[in-house]
């Protein structure tokens, strides 16, 4: 897939968000998309997923299906967890009971087949989004900050996941300001920033540097928080008392 000359701004008079991005997602390939809070990272995974249409420019060969998980899963709809991922299935063409049964046990959500997606915690309703991307065997599947949210357990599997689409021959886009890109090995990264995108080698060998700073203890998870923010893998927090995370 390739974005060629890529441009996009909300509404006619907004600021452009990006401006003329020329990338290319190979076929198998995982990209991790990086950049500051507000950078452009969701509009950029929008618009290679197709959920939102270039200002300019055009995107060239998507594969297809395309499986779309947003940051936050709208669970504002009046279905049941199995009854969504039923109509999201049809939606794509295919109800294969076998793949949506799949997907409700591996992401833990058998217990949760009857409920109403409102009424679902935070996690769950991102598995829920997770599953529904995942039953049609995406050739393409976008994952906007995929450990938000997560439980433990459920952000184990992202690596796996990936894995097994690019195994599939599928290409993955993640977004990612938790600095989890380590865990993708093999990834490209395409960092966002004033409205331009950086192809770069995730962890290329000898290309990363490890800062150690010192804040009062007592900032560390804000301090995380901010470093994050703004694109940067936190790669351990330690306290003069041992490690902490
Ligand atoms: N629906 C919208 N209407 C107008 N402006 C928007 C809309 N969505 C995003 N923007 C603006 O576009 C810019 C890029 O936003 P985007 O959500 O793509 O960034 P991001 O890198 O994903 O940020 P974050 O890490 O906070 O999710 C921001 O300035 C944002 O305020």
């Amino acid at each position: 897939m390739r974005l060629d000359g890529v441009s996009y701004r909300y509404g006619r008079r907004g600021p452009w968000v990006l401006r003329e991005v020329d990338v290319e997602l190979p076929e198998g390939g995982t990209v991790v998309v990086l950049g500051r809070n507000g950078a452009g990272k969701s509009t950029l995974l929008q618009l290679a997923a197709g959920v939102l249409r270039p200002s300019g420019g055009v995107v060239r060969e998507r594969p297809s299906p395309v499986g779309w998980v947003p940051e936050r899963f709208p669970a504002d709809q009046p279905f049941t967890v199995v009854g969504y991922l039923t109509a999201m299935a049809r939606v794509h063409g295919t109800v294969e009971r076998n793949a949506i049964e799949a997907w409700i046990d591996r992401l833990g959500l058998a217990p949760y087949r009857g409920t109403r997606l409102g009424e679902l915690s935070k996690g769950t309703a991102q598995k829920v989004g997770l599953a529904q991307a995942l039953i049609p065997g995406p050739g393409l599947l976008v994952l906007d900050e995929p450990w938000e949210g997560l439980d433990a357990a459920a952000r184990e599997l992202v690596p796996e996941i990936v894995a097994e689409v690019v195994a599939a021959g599928g290409s993955v886009l993640v977004s990612d300001h938790r600095g989890e890109t380590g865990r993708l090995p093999g990834a490209v990264t395409w960092t966002v920033a004033d409205g331009t995108v950086t192809v770069g080698e995730a962890g290329g060998a000898g290309e990363t540097a490890i800062i150690e700073i010192a804040v009062p203890a007592g900032d560390a998870e804000a301090t995380v928080a901010a470093l994050r923010a703004d694109g940067h893998d936190v790669v351990g927090v330690r306290t003069t008392a041992g490690v902490r995370a």
